[in-house]
């Protein structure tokens, strides 16, 4: 009990935005552990990739079926990095049970959606490669209405659509980091849906965990391709990322119904 708060306590620490729940851990894994996650990825059997229109996937501990998991047991390269997170988090009731891994090209990305009902709502993503910025919307039963809003630029006049929201929902995003976990759950996963825009530039301005994500000067190099961040650091103008790479997440998430027996199913 004590060492679950002890890990809690921990990760309180990485709690960003406003909504609670939403964690952002930089650095989560080495530079090491990161070449080797990939080269066990880009090893499996070109059978393992299941090519989507925007994207391609990997799927891994079984199939999702709506009445629950038809299991696969996850290799250990990928449970040595599912205890990690389960132990670190301690946010999972048992263990995970189930990794998407998902490969981007720089204009690809995943429309907004929130998670199938299959899973318990808690969600860890580690990112591999490229930045990204990831978009949270509330869901589309929590709008209230929108309004135009005119505004006068350069002698003319352009109109703004801004949503409002049930109570204090808005949108916001996350800036995601090579290396770095994120962990959702609550409303962020129920009231929200995620997405990532497909296109090749990040707006990532306003980014709820923008300190955090660009404190390193490794960041700087991964967004503008150089180390100078004096010369960029708070022009509006250079809040972008470039996605110059492609970008592997793995979304590690927990089924909790398991069918054990195949055949009976
Ligand atoms: O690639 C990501 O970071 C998000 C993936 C995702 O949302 C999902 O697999 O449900
Ligand atoms: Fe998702």
């Amino acid at each position: 009990m004590e060492e679950i708060e002890a890990e809690q306590q921990k990760l309180s620490n990485f709690e960003i935005g406003s909504l609670p729940n939403l964690f952002y851990i930089p650095d989560f894994i080495t530079d090491t552990d990161q070449t080797l996650l990939l080269n066990y990825i880009y090893g499996a059997p070109s059978s393992k990739w299941k090519l989507l229109k925007n994207r391609r996937l990997q799927n891994w501990g079984g199939v999702v079926h709506e009445k629950g998991l038809l299991p696969q047991a996850l290799p250990p390269w990928l449970t040595n990095l599912t205890h990690k997170i389960s132990e670190e988090s301690g946010l999972f009731p048992s263990p995970i049970n189930h990794v998407l891994i998902n490969e981007y090209q720089p204009n690809q990305g995943i429309m907004p959606h929130q998670d199938g009902p299959s899973y318990f709502p808690v969600v860890a993503i580690l990112s591999l490669g490229s930045p990204v910025v990831m978009d949270f919307t509330p869901h589309s039963k929590l709008k209230l209405d929108s309004q135009v809003i005119d505004k006068e630029t350069d002698g003319e006049t352009i109109e703004i659509v801004k949503d409002k929201w049930l109570d204090d929902h808005r949108p916001f995003s996350v800036i995601l980091m090579p290396r770095s976990l994120l962990i959702f759950k609550d409303k962020a996963y129920s009231d929200y849906l995620h997405g990532i825009k497909d296109c090749e530039v990040h707006g990532y301005d306003g980014a709820v965990n923008e300190a955090e994500a660009l404190k390193h000067s490794e960041s700087y190099r991964h967004i503008y391709g150089r180390e100078d961040k004096e010369e960029t650091i708070g022009k509006e103008e250079c809040k972008n990322i470039s996605r110059t790479s492609n970008r592997v997440s793995l979304t590690c998430r927990l089924v909790p119904k398991v069918h054990k027996n195949l055949f009976r199913f």
